[in-house]
C-alpha cells in the first residue's frame, strides 16, 4: 500500500515534546515495515464526517490520525488523545469536485464564527460578491464554504478564513480580493496519481521506500524540505536557456529555490556554486544544503552535497585571482580616505577629499576602473553632480596615484580582485572550477562581482540563476544586468507567498517601501507579497530614555522565555553596536545567556539571545525580534547621512537607511517590537507603501 506524509502531520509533530516525538517516530518505523500489521490497530472514529478517518494508538495518550482509501494511507496529525481526534472530527480528506486535487477540508461549520453575525447583517461591500459559484469551484473553494466566502468584507476576515482553508485557495482568494483575475487551475482527474497535480504535492510527500521514511526518522521533516509552492518548484526544475532571476519581498522562500536548484543541478553531476555577499547568511546556507542534500546521490560519484560549494563572492574570487597574481592581497576597505588625504594635493583641488572618498567608493572601486579612458566612459548613475571631462580629469590625478601605491603594495580593493579573477577564468589561464552558479542577495553584489560569477558560469548560461529583492539593498552600489551583459529577459519571475513573517508584520514592513522597485534593469517591478501566516500586529513603544526600553525589553523577554520560546529565538537589533550595549548590561545583570551575532558565529551553537546591529540581520530570521531605538537620527543614521557630499549620495543612502530598517523588521517570523528612545523614525511616521501591499 502507497504511503504518504501531509504536511498537517508534520505541523502536528513540531506541537509535541521530544519524548512524544520519539515516540511518534518510533510507530512510523513499525508502521512502515508492515502499515497492515494488524498489530496496530486502526480504529474508526465516531463523530468523524469522513467514515476513512482512522485513528492509531501510539501510547496511552497519544494518537495518530490516518486516511486509508484507493490503496493509499495517509499520515494526517499525530496529538494528545483529545486533540487529535477533536482534529479529526472536524476535518475530511476528499478529491474537490472540480479541480480533482487532493484536499484536506475543515468543515465549514467548524469555522463559522469567522464571520460574525454582526458581518452578515452588515451593508459594507462583500469582496466576492461578485463572483459566481461555478468559478469560485474552480479555484477549488470547498463547497460548503462558498456561503462564508461571499460574506467576506475586510482583509482581516479574509486572512482569519485563509487559516481554515487549503493553501492553493486561500493564495488565489487573496490574489482575486487585490482586484487580479485568477485562471483556474486545469483539472485533475480524481483517478490520477497524487503526485501529478502541484497542489497535492504542496500538502502530501509520497514516501517511496523504508529508506525514505529512515531520512526523516532521522530529522525533523521541515517543511521548506519537503513542501515547495509550485511557483517555487518551478523555477527549481526549469532548464533556461540563459541567466535567470527570482525577485520576490522578505520572506517569499528565494533562498529555498537556489537550495533546492542547486540539489537539483549537484545530483545531476553538476558542480555548482551557491554563493552571496554575506558570511553569515552563507554559514546558514551551507547547513540547510547538508540537511536537504542528506542521503542523496548525485548521477556521478556519490554524494550530492560534495557537489554543491556555499561560499562567499570575494573568497572564490580570491582564491581564483591568486593563481595569477600570488602576491595580491585584500585592501582593508577604510584605507581608501587616507589615501585621498595623502594625494589630494596632487590633484582633484576643485572638490574637497570627502567626495573623492566617495567617487572612489561609489564609481572607481564598484566598476573595477583602473585606467583613466574607463574613468574618463564611466557611467556615474545616481551620483548628483555630473562631472565636465575636465572635472573628471582632475580627479583621476588623485586615483591614479592611489593604484600606484595600491599596486606597489600588492593591496587590491575587492572589485580589482574580482575583475582579476575574471580575466584569469576568460583567457583560459584559471579553468572555473563551477559549472552552475546561483547567486543569492543579489541586490548587494556590485558590478565587478557579478562579471565575475557570470564568467564561472560562462559553458552553461542556463545554470546561472540571480536570487534578490532590491528593496533589501543596504550597501552602497547598483548595477542593470542588461549594461553587464547579463539578459535575463524572459526568465524573470517573482515570488509572491511570504512563508516567513506574518501578514500583520508583512504589511507593516512593506508600508515602509514603496509598491515597486527596481527590476535590476533600471525598470521597475511589482514587489507586493502576501503572507497567509496570522499574529499580533507589531508593538510600536516610545519610551522617555534608554533606561526605560532597556526594562521594556527585558520584561518582555522575560514573558517570551515564560512561554517556552527558546532565547536563540529572539533578536534585538539596532542601527549600530554602541545602541545594544543598554540592553546588553540588562540581559546580563538579569542573568540571561547573549550572544552577539557576528561572522564567526554559527547560529545552530547559539544558546542566547542575539544581539546584533541591523546590518548583521541579512538573511536571518527569528521567532521574535525587537529593533531598539529607532529615534530620530538613529533611523535614519544621521552621521552616514551627513558624509554624503552630494544629492544623488544622499538620497541613495537615505534609501538604504530605509531598506535596512525593513530588512530588521522581516527577520521576525511572529512577533515583532519597535521601540525608539524620544522622537520615533521619520520612517514609522510616514510610511510611502500601501499598507495593503
Ligand atoms: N515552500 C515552503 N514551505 C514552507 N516554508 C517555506 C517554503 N519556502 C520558504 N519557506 C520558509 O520561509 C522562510 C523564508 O524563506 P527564504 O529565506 O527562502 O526567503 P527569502 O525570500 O530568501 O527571504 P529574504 O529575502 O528575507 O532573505 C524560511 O523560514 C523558509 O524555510
Amino acid at each position: 500500500m502507497a504511503v504518504s506524509i501531509a504536511k498537517t502531520f508534520s505541523a502536528s509533530t513540531k506541537k509535541l515534546s521530544t519524548a512524544d516525538r520519539g515516540r511518534v517516530l518510533d510507530f512510523l518505523t513499525k508502521f512502515m515495515d508492515d502499515p497492515s500489521s494488524p498489530g496496530l490497530n486502526f480504529e474508526t472514529i465516531q463523530g468523524a464526517k469522513d467514515g476513512n478517518m482512522k485513528s492509531a494508538r501510539i501510547t496511552q495518550d497519544l494518537r495518530t490520525i490516518l486516511h486509508q482509501s484507493n490503496g493509499m494511507l495517509t499520515l494526517l496529525y499525530a496529538g494528545h488523545h483529545e486533540d487529535a481526534y477533536r482534529w479529526a472530527e472536524r476535518r475530511r480528506m476528499e478529491n474537490h469536485p472540480v479541480t480533482g486535487t487532493l484536499q484536506i477540508v475543515e468543515t465549514a461549520q467548524a469555522a463559522q464564527y469567522e464571520v460574525t453575525e454582526a458581518d452578515l447583517t452588515s451593508n459594507s461591500t462583500r469582496i466576492f460578491a461578485g463572483y459566481e459559484n461555478g468559478y469560485l469551484l474552480s479555484l477549488g473553494v470547498p463547497t460548503d464554504w462558498l456561503t462564508i466566502i461571499r460574506q467576506i468584507q475586510n482583509d482581516d476576515q479574509l486572512l482569519a478564513v485563509c487559516q481554515k482553508l487549503p493553501e492553493e485557495v486561500a493564495e488565489r482568494l487573496v490574489t482575486l480580493s487585490t482586484g487580479e483575475l485568477v485562471t483556474p487551475p486545469p483539472p485533475v482527474p480524481a483517478s490520477a496519481p497524487v503526485e501529478q497535480s502541484p497542489d497535492n504535492l504542496r500538502r502530501f510527500w509520497i514516501v517511496q521506500d523504508a529508506a525514505d521514511l529512515a531520512s526523516v526518522l532521522d530529522r525533523p521533516i521541515e517543511d521548506w524540505v519537503r513542501f515547495l509552492h509550485p511557483s517555487q518548484r518551478l523555477l527549481v526544475i526549469q532548464e533556461f536557456n540563459g541567466p535567470a532571476k527570482v525577485s520576490g519581498a522578505a520572506g517569499t522562500g528565494k533562498t529555498v529555490v537556489g537550495m533546492h536548484r542547486a540539489r537539483r543541478l549537484a545530483s545531476q553531476g553538476k558542480r555548482v556554486l551557491l554563493t552571496s555577499f554575506v558570511t553569515t547568511l552563507c554559514r546558514n546556507i551551507e547547513r540547510n544544503i547538508h540537511i536537504l542534500c542528506a542521503g542523496t546521490q548525485n548521477a556521478f560519484d556519490g554524494s550530492t552535497e560534495s557537489r554543491v560549494t556555499v561560499s562567499t563572492v570575494h573568497r572564490q574570487a580570491l582564491a581564483l585571482a591568486k593563481a595569477t597574481h600570488p602576491k595580491l592581497r585584500p585592501l582593508e576597505s577604510d584605507k581608501i580616505e587616507a589615501l585621498v588625504n595623502r594625494h589630494h594635493s596632487h590633484g582633484g583641488y576643485l572638490f574637497d577629499s570627502g567626495f573623492l572618498v566617495t567617487e572612489w567608493n561609489a564609481v572607481v572601486e564598484p566598476q573595477g576602473i583602473t585606467t583613466w579612458e574607463e574613468y574618463r566612459d564611466a557611467v556615474r548613475t545616481g551620483r548628483g553632480k555630473p562631472l565636465t571631462i575636465k572635472q573628471r580629469k582632475e580627479c583621476w590625478k588623485v586615483f591614479a596615484r592611489i593604484w600606484e601605491d595600491l599596486m606597489a603594495a600588492y593591496a587590491y580593493p575587492w572589485s580589482a580582485i574580482c575583475r582579476i579573477a575574471r580575466e584569469a577564468v576568460e583567457s583560459g589561464n584559471v579553468e572555473s572550477p563551477f559549472d552552475a552558479v546561483i547567486v543569492d542577495e543579489v541586490q548587494d553584489l556590485q558590478p565587478q562581482e557579478l562579471r565575475f560569477l557570470k564568467a564561472l558560469s560562462a559553458q552553461n548560461p542556463g545554470d546561472f540563476m540571480l536570487l534578490g529583492d532590491s528593496g533589501q539593498r543596504i550597501y552602497p552600489g547598483g548595477f542593470s544586468l542588461k549594461k553587464l551583459g547579463i539578459d535575463v529577459r524572459g526568465r524573470s519571475h517573482i515570488l509572491r507567498i511570504n512563508y516567513r513573517t506574518t501578514e500583520q508584520i508583512r504589511r507593516f514592513a512593506d508600508g515602509l517601501l514603496a509598491t515597486t522597485s527596481n527590476d535590476f534593469d533600471d525598470g521597475a517591478e511589482d514587489r507586493r507579497s502576501q503572507s497567509l501566516l496570522n499574529g499580533p500586529r507589531p508593538t510600536i513603544r516610545e519610551f522617555p530614555n534608554e533606561a526605560e526600553q532597556a526594562k521594556f525589553v527585558l520584561d518582555q523577554v522575560r514573558l517570551l522565555l515564560e512561554q517556552g520560546i527558546s532565547p536563540r529565538e529572539i533578536a534585538v537589533f539596532a542601527r549600530s553596536s554602541n545602541r545594544l550595549k543598554s540592553i546588553r548590561d540588562i540581559l546580563t545583570d538579569a542573568k540571561l545567556e547573549i550572544a552577539p551575532l557576528n561572522d564567526e558565529e554559527d547560529l545552530s551553537e547559539v544558546r542566547g539571545i542575539n544581539l546584533g546591529t541591523m546590518h548583521r540581520a541579512k538573511g536571518l530570521e527569528f521567532k521574535v525580534v525587537f529593533v531598539i531605538d529607532c529615534n530620530q537620527g538613529v533611523v535614519p543614521h544621521a552621521f552616514t547621512l551627513s558624509k554624503m557630499r552630494d544629492q544623488g549620495d544622499y538620497d541613495a543612502a537615505y534609501e538604504r537607511e530605509r531598506q535596512l530598517l525593513y530588512v530588521a523588521i522581516t527577520r521576525a517570523r511572529d512577533e515583532v517590537f519597535v521601540t525608539s528612545v524620544g522622537k520615533p523614525s521619520e520612517f514609522l511616521t510616514s510610511q510611502p507603501g500601501n499598507t495593503r501591499g
